[in-house]
């Protein structure tokens, strides 16, 4: 079942230069159960189109057209109460620096024990006066919050959560703030998590562990993942599918093995052969020649065109759409792909 649906997705800023097109017509699902990786230089509008999906979006950015549905329901739709209810609800959120995103003025235990009270349902059926039952509900809520945060802790590996729950996030390691961060992010059990790169600023090692047990909660929670990161290998190995992102715009998309094992779209090809290979140290890296294009005003059809070493008059001309390129939903968005293409 498709749980989340974004559709002809544009974003844009503006600025005095002009119109930043960060997301620029960009289509992708993420079905029930399964972590989709997008992938993508900086700068290519990962993070905006995170953004977008979660109605926090920068001001003076606005979404300036296509459509984000969740279980089939449109959230650009929903005011900002109904957004904000969403978020940390059934849809919630990771970023790189966790600093940013906990309160330091709360313990981590307060904090996760306050997401999930925000987010849980209140026994409405019980006959007694407004006062005294709110009393009630909200004590045995209170525990029973604590307890869930206790519980989401230890599920995330922090040693002597009970402990560690009365701590305040400086007093845990860059790691373990990472690992509270996920923790609060699946206490109240959303259907998606967005995780922005959630990793990037720690050791490989930990990284690796965190990685893991995001995978092991995914399948405990039964949640699905939208992850954003630039690394390669870390989709390769985390990833049931992916999406290449470039210039605000999705380029290929597929399963994660077959789009690692047979990238199809230049770009994809580019970036692979510029990324150094944990398998294979020795072997050649290649950059991609030039640079990422200014976002205001792309003047041409793919936006990957002027740094491709394929790219045709036509392909500046024409717009690229998705065609098969392989088995199981495997697309590209060149011209000199698939069918109708002369290197397909
Ligand atoms: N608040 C903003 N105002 C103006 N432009 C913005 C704003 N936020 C993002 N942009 C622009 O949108 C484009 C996409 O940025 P985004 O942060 O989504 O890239 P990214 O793919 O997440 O990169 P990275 O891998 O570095 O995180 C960039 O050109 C960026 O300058
Ligand atoms: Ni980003």
């Amino acid at each position: 079942m498709t749980l989340l649906e974004i559709e002809g997705l544009r974003t844009q800023f503006p600025t005095d230069r002009g119109v930043v097109h960060a997301v620029d017509g960009v289509d992708l699902t993420v079905e029930s159960g399964e972590i989709v990786g997008l992938v993508g230089e900086s700068g290519s509008g990962k993070s905006v189109l995170a953004q977008s999906v979660l109605g926090i979006v920068d001001a003076p950015g606005q979404i300036a057209g296509g459509d984000v549905r969740l279980d089939g329901e449109s959230l650009l739709e929903k005011g900002e109460a109904e957004l904000r209810e969403l978020r940390g609800g059934r849809v919630s959120m990771v970023f790189q620096d966790p600093m940013n995103s906990l309160n330091p003025t709360l313990t981590v235990g307060e904090q996760i024990a306050e997401t999930v009270r925000l987010h849980q349902d209140v026994d409405e059926s019980v006959s007694l006066p407004a006062e005294v039952k709110r009393k009630i509900l909200g004590a045995a809520r209170d525990g029973e919050a604590w307890r869930r945060a206790i519980e989401m802790l230890e599920a995330v590996q922090i040693p002597e959560p009970a402990a560690r729950a009365r701590d305040y996030p400086h007093e845990f390691s860059g790691g373990m703030r990472q690992r509270a961060m996920i923790a609060m992010a699946l206490a109240c059990e959303p259907d998606l998590l967005i995780a922005d790169e959630p990793t990037t600023a720690l050791d490989v090692t930990i990284q690796a562990q965190i990685l893991d047990e995001l995978r092991d909660l995914k399948d405990a929670f039964d949640t699905s993942v939208l992850f954003i990161t630039h690394d390669l290998a870390v989709v390769a190995e985390l990833c049931d599918r992916v999406a290449v992102m470039y210039a605000g715009e999705i380029v290929e998309r597929g399963p994660a093995d077959e789009l690692f094992a047979d990238p199809r779209h230049p770009y994809t090809q580019g970036l692979i052969a510029s990324t150094p290979r944990l398998d294979d140290p020795e072997a050649d890296v290649r950059p991609i020649e030039g640079y990422v294009p200014d976002l205001i005003d792309i003047p041409y059809a793919c936006h990957f065109a002027p740094r491709c070493p394929e790219s045709t008059r036509e392909c500046f001309e024409r717009d690229p759409d998705f065609r098969p390129v392989g088995g199981d939903g495997h697309e590209a968005a060149c011209l000199r792909r698939g069918p109708g293409g002369d290197r397909p």
